[in-house]
């Protein structure tokens, strides 16, 4: 198993769904971990069960949004921790909207939060570790439309797509460094901020479901291990790479096998 053992990490959107399941995990793996959101209570709540385990973490209010708030973050974390390893980009709006009937401000709030938040935190982050002369990783959650596109979310789809050219840009660029880049890309996990944007009823999670060949949500936990896996030394060789976790989703609707919905179909288990 993969070892984080003395390294530190800060994790944006680290007090909800994916973002909390993955701090808890990289704090299992020995690593510290600062998470970093706009709401403090969710954040207190995963440091508060890190640290019952016995780990190390920092909760730091902040929206990644703000440039200035996200630089304060990441200085509370060196101050705190005293040494930064890396980052994930987790953080993330979304909503469902007819692109003719997105406005403008539906738009920004969200590539703002996806480009704008990953770039701000990106650069923050990797300016310390570049300062510092530590090598690192730096891991961001994005999701398969950003290649295949996605109607209904051509704000998310559009913004997830800036960040894939961000992580194989700086790849390549900050690999003198010794820093690496990657994301994650999961299919449809079950998480309260994506069940309220994106399948708030049966109806939506059923046709949600349907298209997925293994026929079930993932879990925020196992979205967790592999961006674990991602940052640890196991990954050393892996840089400017997309790591898909997603049931099949993305490979597309099959044409002659039988329905995937197929009530008879075992359903695959998270194990
Ligand atoms: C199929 C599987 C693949 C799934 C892949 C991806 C999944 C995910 O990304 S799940 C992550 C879901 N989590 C969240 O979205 C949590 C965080 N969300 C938010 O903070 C809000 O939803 C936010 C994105 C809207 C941002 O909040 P805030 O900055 O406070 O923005 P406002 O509430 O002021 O709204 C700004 C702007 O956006 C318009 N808007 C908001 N919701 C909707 C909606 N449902 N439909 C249409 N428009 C919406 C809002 O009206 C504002 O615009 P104006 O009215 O023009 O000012
Ligand atoms: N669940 C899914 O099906 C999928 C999710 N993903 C991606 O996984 C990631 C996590 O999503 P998920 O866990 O499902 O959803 P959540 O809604 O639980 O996570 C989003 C997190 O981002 C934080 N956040 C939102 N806006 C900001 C901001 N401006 N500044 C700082 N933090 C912010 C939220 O906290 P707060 O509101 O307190 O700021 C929240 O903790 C996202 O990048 C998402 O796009 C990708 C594919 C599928």
């Amino acid at each position: 198993m993969e070892s984080l053992a003395g390294r530190a990490y800060l994790v944006t959107g680290g007090g909800t769904g994916i973002g909390a399941a993955t701090a808890r995990r990289l704090a299992a793996l020995g690593a510290s971990v600062t998470v970093v959101g706009r709401r403090g209570e969710p954040l207190d709540a995963v440091v508060a069960d890190v640290e019952r385990q016995g780990g190390h973490a920092l909760a730091h209010p902040a929206d990644v949004r703000d440039p200035a708030a996200v630089e304060a973050a990441a200085d509370a974390a060196l101050a705190r921790f005293g040494r930064l390893d890396g980052l994930v980009n987790n953080a993330a709006g979304n909503f469902v909207a007819p692109a003719e009937r997105l406005s403008a401000n539906g738009w920004r709030a969200v590539v703002d939060i996806v480009l704008n938040g990953t770039w701000n935190c990106t650069s923050a982050v990797a300016r310390r570790m570049i300062e510092a002369g530590t090598p690192g990783a730096i891991v961001s959650v994005i999701a398969t439309y950003a290649w295949t596109g996605h109607p209904g979310t051509v704000h998310s789809a559009a913004a997830k797509a800036g960040v894939v050219a961000m992580t194989r840009t700086l790849a390549v660029e900050w690999a003198r460094y010794g820093i690496r880049l990657n994301c994650v890309a999961p299919g449809p996990t079950e998480t309260e901020g994506a069940g309220a944007a994106l399948w708030a009823d049966d109806a939506d999670r059923e046709r949600v479901l349907a298209s997925v060949p293994l026929n079930r949500f993932a879990s925020a936990p196992e979205v967790g291990d592999l961006v674990g896996l991602l940052l640890s030394d196991r990954a050393g060789y892996v840089t400017g790479s997309i790591l898909t976790a997603d049931g099949g989703q993305s490979l597309g609707t099959q044409i002659y096998g039988p329905p995937i919905a197929d009530a008879a179909a075992p359903t695959a288990s998270a194990q």
